[in-house]
């Protein structure tokens, strides 16, 4: 396999091709990729052949002729694979959180259709908004009928294309922060172990697999309430959950294979959450495409209190040193901070009591962002210290 040829060394990990988006021009006009290697910023310039001999290296079972963005996710898989190392070979599906909700009384098996939901993307950070789009998507299908057993956040690989994207480790970490207080939701980290990107049917298909491997060894989850006896041993239904700017994105062949889309919409369905400006009406209208097609397995919610948080705009707050509070989860935004991510390092804590730092005793400082104290022992950047009886 060539190697890729480092071209010229850059300051920082961002470049045209990484932020101009999805657009299949911008990543054509330059086969430019940025990724950091060892630590250090590095440009690679690939020949669309060296680009798609990556692409084979890779090992994907995917595409024979890949779109540049299949390449572009090899290569960072490449840059990922020099820093990462292998993945592990097994990574469980947690299971613990798992439950159905039987009527007093049993149930029967005609009215029984478990399900379980999968909203995957980049949670870079999580927010409230990604939790309570899982919250009202589990309402929703338990309205038309399922039974709604748990939910799965799948944070994408670090070779997804998205630019800024925070290592794949700490995103895993931030929405288990996230999830710690939930009762039905859970993280599943086998996309981020992978060494390439997975499309999204896989990432359902391998929920499915561990979840049908489970049922069919006997093992069902526990029910809500003990007194209704066991759950059945139906295997759920597993079913994607997304925004709407994902669900407009599905007519984009150049994102979504379509014949993988058609499985997907077939064989799961999906729970759209509507996104402010988003027409899903029109987009499932329009005749001859797949989203109308399977029109009857997609299920669109409208929250009922809009709101436009977003990861990206919880990032700009960061970055300018404002206050990110109630946006997602204290423990999030603490991780955040102590880990010195999305530019954060630079807004060093003020301390307010200094500890004993021989015996490790704690020493809180206020966060200024937060307006919280944490312990400085936990954070990555030290505070500024001034000691407050002297100063
Ligand atoms: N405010 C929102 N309303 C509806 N859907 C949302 C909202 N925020 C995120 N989503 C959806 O959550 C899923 C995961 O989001 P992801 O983290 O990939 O993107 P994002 O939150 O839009 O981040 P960014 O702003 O960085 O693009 C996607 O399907 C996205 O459409
Ligand atoms: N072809 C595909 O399977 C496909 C295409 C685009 C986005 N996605 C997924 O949608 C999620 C959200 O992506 P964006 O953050 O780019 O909107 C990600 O988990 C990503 O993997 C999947």
């Amino acid at each position: 396999m060539p190697l890729p040829i480092i071209c010229r060394h850059m300051a920082t990990a961002s470049s045209s091709a990484a932020a101009g988006g999805r657009s299949r021009a911008s990543l054509a006009a330059a086969l430019l990729l940025v990724g950091s290697a060892g630590g250090a910023g590095v440009a690679l310039c690939l020949s669309p052949h060296e680009a798609a001999v990556l692409q084979g290296a890779g090992g994907t079972s995917e595409p024979k002729e890949p779109d540049l963005w299949d390449r572009w996710a090899s290569v960072k898989a490449f840059l990922g694979s020099w820093r990462r190392g292998p993945p592990p070979s097994e990574v469980p599906l947690p299971v613990d959180k798992l439950k159905c909700h039987l009527q007093p009384g049993g149930y029967s098996l005609e009215r029984y259709h478990p399900a379980v939901l999968v909203l995957c993307g980049s949670f870079n950070p999580p927010t409230f908004m990604h939790l309570r789009m899982l919250e009202l998507a589990q309402q929703a299908l338990a309205k038309s009928g399922f039974d709604v057993l748990g939910c799965y956040m799948s944070p994408v690989n670090d070779a997804y294309w998205k630019a800024a994207l925070a290592g794949g480790r700490h995103r895993v970490r931030m929405c288990q922060l996230a999830t710690a207080d939930s009762d039905s939701i859970m993280v599943d980290s086998w996309e981020v172990e992978q060494r390439q990107y997975t499309r999204t049917l896989f990432v359902l298909q391998r929920v499915e697999r561990e979840l049908g491997a489970l049922f069919s060894a006997g093992t069902t989850p526990a029910p809500a309430e003990p007194a209704a006896g066991a759950c059945p041993p139906t295997p759920p239904r597993v079913v994607l959950v997304c925004g709407a700017d994902v669900l407009h994105s599905m007519a984009d062949p150049t994102l979504w294979r379509q014949d993988l889309l058609e499985t997907l919409l077939r064989n799961h369905g999906v729970v759209c959450i509507s996104r402010t400006g988003s027409d899903t009406a029109r987009l499932l209208d329009k005749p001859g495409t797949l989203l109308n097609t399977y029109r009857r397995n997609v299920t669109v919610v409208e929250e009922p209190v809009p709101n436009e948080i977003s990861s990206s705009r919880v990032r700009h707050e960061l970055e300018r040193g404002h206050s990110v509070r109630y946006l997602l989860p204290d423990a999030v935004a603490r991780y955040i901070y102590s880990h010195g991510l999305y530019n954060t390092a630079q807004q060093r804590p003020r301390l307010l009591h200094l500890g004993d730092q021989k015996r490790r005793s704690p020493i809180y400082v206020m966060d200024p962002t937060l307006g919280i104290l944490v312990d400085a022992w936990d954070l990555a950047t030290p505070p500024i210290m001034h000691d407050p009886c002297c100063d």
